[in-house]
């Protein structure tokens, strides 16, 4: 069994992240047959003594149905009712499920500024580790009624891999309604009629080369482009990660030998340069021109006003922006150094031109993250 695999079997913390597709349908929502087969597969798991933090979706899924609605809404609001709906329901099946072992269930509801709050961000870690030893299973998802669409996850997945890296995991389990990672959509024949193939393994992204990662199916938000991405998040964290389908639990918590597993980095990110690049929240952008982005980006240079050409949003010094081109694409993220009002009165001068209190880079090389 190759080392990803058996670093994931024997991991001594995990978070289990559970896709909606795995615990609801359209017509019937919330499956609660599939919901115990699941919460069986985690409690054998804890009993072989690891610890393990469920990140469940499905609240938007359970909510359809009570509430009379035929498709999953796309508006923010009608989204927010339904989770509200389906929480309630969601939170008591779990409970219910796990109460079948004697086990108590703790709901966990974080939005995305949760995260990149310090304070928030440590309540969240205390009470995830309390939970835990007290022999409760945390249920976590994110708390759809507040969240705005600025301040979303978007997706669980990416919720999975920053509660996986605010933990502490030792590894990620991403259970969904495919058994793993695919060269395409498995939905879809390729280009020259053959069929999607699986990859067992990503070590890197040069796997990922000429991998399509479509949308996801009804009742999923971010298809496997989310999964994807949070793939890569945890891997910087230095958490590997496996990918199954939600119909293998049992073998994707014992054995790790089913499905799609990626490695992590060797090293990983410092926790300053993980939280720019992944979990703080950009208050702006900063355009640059093509000579700034290439020494910016390519030659890890510090970055000078004068590569600079426009500037986005209000932002204070040491709020994290995006870096972009001039055609919107980001390529990078950092803290930068000074308010939005001053860099754009600095927008394309030279440094001998500024004023003493100016002559700073924009963003430091050390704070510069590439995505
Ligand atoms: N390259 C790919 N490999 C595997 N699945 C893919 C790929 N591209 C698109 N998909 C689709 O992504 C879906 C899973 O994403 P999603 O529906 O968001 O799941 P979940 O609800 O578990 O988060 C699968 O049903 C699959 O059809
Ligand atoms: N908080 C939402 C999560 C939506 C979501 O990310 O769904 P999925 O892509 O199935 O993991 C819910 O519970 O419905």
């Amino acid at each position: 069994m190759s080392d990803v695999r058996e670093r994931i079997a024997g991991a001594r913390s995990i978070v289990v992240k559970i896709g909606s597709s795995a615990l609801t349908d359209l017509a019937d929502g919330l499956d609660t047959g599939r919901l115990d087969r699941l919460a069986d597969a985690l409690e054998a798991r804890m009993r072989a003594g690891t610890d393990v933090i469920v990140v469940s979706s499905g609240a938007i899924g359970a909510g359809i149905a009570p509430l009379g609605l035929k498709k999953r809404p796309v508006d923010l609001a009608t989204k927010q009712a339904a989770a509200s709906v389906g929480q309630l329901a969601l939170a008591h099946a779990w409970g219910t499920s796990f109460a079948r072992y004697g086990r108590t269930v703790g709901q966990v509801l974080l939005t995305a500024d949760d995260i990149s709050n310090r304070a928030h961000h440590a309540n969240a870690q205390r009470t995830l580790d309390r939970l835990r030893s007290l022999g409760a299973v945390a249920v976590v998802n994110e708390n759809d009624t507040v969240a705005t669409t600025e301040i979303r996850f978007g997706d669980n997945d990416r919720l999975a891999a920053l509660v996986a890296h605010l933990a502490g995991a030792d590894a990620l389990v991403l259970l969904s309604d495919v058994d793993g990672l695919y060269d395409g959509d498995p939905r879809r024949p390729g280009p020259d009629g053959r069929p999607a193939r699986l990859i067992p393994e990503v070590a890197g992204p040069e796997d990922l080369d000429g991998v399509i990662a479509g949308s996801g199916g009804a009742l999923g938000t971010g298809g496997m482009a989310s999964k994807l991405a949070a793939a890569r998040l945890s891997a910087d964290a230095g958490v590997p990660v496996l990918l199954a389908a939600a119909s293998d639990a049992a073998q994707a918590l014992t054995a790790a030998a089913v499905g799609t597993v990626f490695a992590a980095r060797s090293e990983r990110l410092s926790a300053r340069r993980f939280w720019v690049r992944h979990a703080a929240d950009a208050r702006g952008r900063i355009v640059l021109d093509a000579g700034a982005v290439d020494a910016v980006a390519r030659r890890r240079r510090s970055l000078l006003a004068a590569g600079v050409i426009g500037v986005d949003g209000r932002f204070f010094d040491g709020d994290v922006v995006e870096v972009v081109d001039a055609d919107g694409r980001v390529h990078a993220r950092g803290v930068v150094a000074y308010e939005a009002d001053d860099v754009r009165s600095m927008v394309g001068r030279s440094t001998s031109d500024l004023p003493a209190d100016l002559r700073r880079p924009v963003i430091h090389a050390d704070d510069l993250v590439t995505v």
